[in-house]
C-alpha cells in the first residue's frame, strides 16, 4: 500500500486558520490526517499544511482542502510516497525526546538507563513522542505522579502507538490500563510496541488491553469504568463532543488529561469540561498546544 501526501504552502497564520476551519467542520466526508508545520527552521513564517492519504487524493478531496483556506490560494502539491521508504525515512528523522522523566526513542537508539525509556518505531499510528501534545502529556503525567496522584484504573482514549498508556503504567505499575483508538491500524501497532517495551497485554494489574472504539463507545471500555485517570490526546472538536461522556467515565476526584487542543481553542474546551463537572488542576503550553490536567469535582 502506498501513502500519498498533499502539501499546501501558505504563511503560518493562514495555515493555522485552515486547521481551525477544519476543526470546526462537524461532518467532514474524507478520512484524512491534517497537520501543520514550519517549512524550514530558518523560515518560521512559511508553513505547510500536510494531509496524508492511503490513496491518491481525488479532485474533490484536493478541492476540499483548498476550500479550508477561505479565499487564500495555497500552492498545493500532491506526491506519492512508497510506504516502505516513507517509514524508513521518517524513522531516520525521529530524534529521541525527553519529557519529564521519560526518554522516547526509535529502536535504533539505545535506551537511557537513568530515564524511563520507551522504544517507539515510526509507524502508521501517531505518537512517537515528537509532537508537542504527546511530549506535553508525558511531562504532565510525570507532574501528576510527583504531586502524589495515585491511580488504579487508567483509560487512554486515542492511544495511537500506545505510548501514553505505557508511560502511565510505568508510573503506576499496579494500575490496570485500557487503551483505545478509533483507527483499527493502532491495534497491531500497540501490540508490537507493547512487546518491544516489555509491557504485558491482559486484564490484570500492571497490564494493558487495547480496543477499537469511537470515544467511549465500547462495552469493555464502559464496563471497566469509571476511571481514576483518563487520558485523551485527540483534537479540540472531538474533545468538546466527548465532554459529557468523559464526565461520566471519570470517578469523583479522578484525573483527566486532555491534549490535542491549540491554545486558541482552550477556552472553548475548558467551558465544555466545566459544564461536565471538571475543574482545572494545572495547564501546560507546549508550542501552540495546551495540555490540561483537570479534576472531577466530588459530589
Ligand atoms: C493526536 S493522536 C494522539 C496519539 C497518542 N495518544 C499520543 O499522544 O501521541 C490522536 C489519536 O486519536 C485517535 N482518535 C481520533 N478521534 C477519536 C475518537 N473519537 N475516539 C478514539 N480515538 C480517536 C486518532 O486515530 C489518533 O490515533
Amino acid at each position: 500500500m502506498s501513502s500519498w501526501k498533499l502539501s499546501a504552502f501558505c504563511p503560518k497564520p493562514v495555515v493555522q486558520d485552515a486547521l481551525l476551519a477544519h476543526d470546526e467542520i462537524e461532518d467532514w466526508d474524507f478520512e484524512v490526517v491534517l497537520s501543520g508545520r514550519e517549512v524550514a527552521e530558518d523560515r518560521p513564517n512559511d508553513w505547510v499544511l500536510e494531509a496524508w492519504y492511503s490513496h491518491k487524493p481525488s479532485k474533490a478531496e484536493v478541492s476540499t482542502i483548498a476550500a479550508l483556506f477561505a479565499g487564500e490560494a495555497p500552492e498545493i502539491t500532491v506526491e506519492k510516497l512508497p510506504e516502505q521508504d516513507w517509514l524508513v525515512l521518517s524513522q531516520q528523522g525521529v530524534e529521541p525526546i525527553r519529557a519529564g522523566r521519560f526518554y522516547v526513542h526509535t529502536p535504533e537508539y539505545e535506551p537511557d538507563p537513568n530515564a524511563i525509556s520507551f522504544a517507539i518505531p515510526a509507524s502508521q499510528a501517531f505518537g512517537t513522542g515528537q509532537h508537542e501534545t504527546t511530549a506535553g502529556c508525558l511531562a504532565m503525567l510525570d507532574a501528576m505522579k510527583r504531586s502524589g496522584v495515585v491511580t488504579r484504573n487508567i483509560a487512554d482514549i486515542g492511544t495511537g502507538t500506545g505510548l501514553l498508556a505505557f508511560a502511565a503504567l510505568a508510573l503506576w505499575p499496579r494500575a490496570l490500563a485500557t487503551a483505545s483508538d478509533i483507527d483499527p491500524v493502532c491495534t497491531g501497532v500497540v501490540e508490537d510496541n507493547a512487546a518491544l517495551n516489555a509491557m504485558t497485554l491482559g486484564a490484570a494489574a500492571g497490564q494493558l488491553t487495547m480496543v477499537v472504539a469511537d470515544g467511549m463507545e465500547d462495552p469493555l471500555l464502559q464496563a471497566r469504568g469509571p476511571y481514576d485517570l483518563l487520558i485523551a490526546n485527540i483534537l479540540a472538536g472531538p474533545l468538546v463532543e466527548l465532554a459529557p461522556d468523559f464526565g461520566k467515565a471519570v470517578t469523583p476526584g479522578g484525573n483527566l488529561l486532555l491534549a490535542g487542543l491549540l491554545e486558541t481553542q482552550e477556552a472553548r474546551v475548558r467551558r465544555a469540561y466545566r459544564r461536565a463537572g471538571f475543574r482545572l488542576a494545572r495547564r501546560l503550553v507546549n508550542g501552540d498546544w495546551s495540555i490540561l490536567w483537570l479534576r472531577k469535582r466530588r459530589g
